[in-house]
């Protein structure tokens, strides 16, 4: 799990612990890695302006463009019930300062989505979400992510 947070903060720390390279091996490996929030924006491949400046090193392990607040500031966070494609009845997203996926490649498979903002996705063994899972009462997202076990 890659959770949430301040993704400049979590991957300063993962480079000053080396752990970005034991982090890529193991996901080459196979082993599941769910990112929530700003463990989304780590597991991005590139980023908009605002993470490019901030100079962070993305751990770009999901072929995608990450907005890093997509959605505004803390004031602006929010709850809704949204479909997604893995469920068959909606799910209520708590979304905090969240980013979004602007572009995607091929390779990943788009699981929600809020207008043209991707706000979940997977790419093989790698998921992610720019909501909390851990803030509702609703185990559907983590019983997927045990299939990928
Ligand atoms: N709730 C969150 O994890 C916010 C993430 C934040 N937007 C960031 O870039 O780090």
């Amino acid at each position: 799990m890659i959770p949430g947070g301040e993704s400049t903060t979590i991957s300063r720390l993962i480079t000053q612990k080396g752990l970005k390279e034991p982090i890529l091996k193991k996901a080459k490996q196979g082993t599941p890695i769910f990112g929530t929030c700003a463990g989304m924006v780590l597991l991005a491949s590139s980023g908009s302006e605002e993470v490019e400046k901030a100079n962070q090193s993305l751990l770009g392990l999901i072929d995608a463009k990450v907005n890093r607040n997509a959605f505004g500031r803390q004031r602006n966070s929010f709850h809704i019930n949204i479909p997604l494609k893995f469920l068959d009845k909606p799910y209520k997203t708590v979304f905090i300062r969240a980013p979004a996926y602007t572009e995607v490649g091929e390779k990943v498979d788009i699981l929600g989505k809020i207008s043209d903002k991707v706000i979940a996705a997977r790419q093989k063994n790698i998921l992610v979400t720019a909501f909390h899972p851990e803030l509702v009462d609703d185990n559907r997202i983590y019983n997927y992510f045990l299939e990928f076990i």
